[in-house]
């Protein structure tokens, strides 16, 4: 379990998360959801401790994470872009991995998406010159290996071809039926209708609902996750503000 208690987070002037307080509970999928630059990847990171955080404290299993690190050993993390060293090959970054992880790593390594994405017979391959497809798989396979009770997965479908997408989603829901706690960011509304059995979002950093799929579909009288957003942003987000054709006739 996670709990995000009063995070506010600054860069600069721009107030990025506006006292955002989560419980995100074992055996949930969490879709993270909202425009772009409301915050989302900046939230994970808080997480993460990637990013720390100008106010607010987070609990991971009830244990504040301000100067800690070792609770990172209980999430998976696929980042939205993996950035690796170029001259390392596949099989030497998961080693490496390996290596860091020696003291709290479990015996048996989750091998399934190595497997399901053909990555062992890439193993000698640069990272360097991975296409960003394949990259995307080194890191969802990364993110699964250690068995972690937590995974945070940003926007883990994207650039993935069609197979590969599955076989990731199938995974994340074998994960879910074994109780973890799964968070996910993504625009691709079809996925997280799959997979999320609850919706946060943020809108400008702070947090605008955090309910159950069911319930927002209920709300919204909307069979389609994708469909009660849009219900949701066309009320929040004024259209002739924000376009910048409105107006302009002479
Ligand atoms: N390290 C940083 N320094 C300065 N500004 C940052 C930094 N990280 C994020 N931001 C800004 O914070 C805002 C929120 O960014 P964030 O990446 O969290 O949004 P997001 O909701 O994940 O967006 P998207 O849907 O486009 O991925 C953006 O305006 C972004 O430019």
């Amino acid at each position: 379990m996670i709990r995000a208690e009063n995070i506010h987070k600054s860069f600069g002037k721009l107030h990025v998360l506006r006292d955002v307080s989560v419980t995100l509970p074992g055996g949930r999928v969490v879709a993270v959801i909202g425009p772009n630059g409301s915050g989302k990847t900046t939230f994970i990171k808080t997480l993460l401790g990637m990013v720390v955080p100008d106010k607010g404290d987070i609990f991971v299993e009830d244990q504040s994470i301000a100067n800690r690190h070792d609770y990172r050993s209980q999430i998976g993390y696929m980042p939205q872009i993996g950035k690796y060293p170029t001259n390392l090959k596949i099989k030497q970054l998961f080693n490496m991995m390996a290596d860091l992880r020696r003291e709290t790593a479990p015996k048996a390594l989750d091998e399934y998406l190595v497997a399901a994405f053909g990555l062992r017979e890439m193993f000698e391959k640069p990272l360097g010159t991975l296409s960003g497809g394949t990259k995307q798989k080194v890191s969802a396979a990364l993110a699964f290996l250690f068995n972690p009770p937590i995974l945070i997965l940003d926007e883990p479908t994207a650039g993935l071809d069609p197979l590969s997408s599955e076989l990731l989603k199938e995974k994340i829901q074998q994960e879910h039926q074994r109780g973890k706690l799964i968070l996910i960011t993504s625009h691709v509304m079809s996925d997280l209708d799959e997979l999320a059995t609850d919706v946060l979002y943020l809108q400008d950093g702070s947090v605008q609902f955090y309910k159950s799929l069911e319930e927002l579909k209920e709300e919204t009288g909307e069979q389609k996750l994708g469909r009660a957003i849009a219900q949701i942003m066309s009320k929040t987000v004024s259209f002739n503000n924000k376009n910048p054709l409105v107006g302009q006739q002479s």
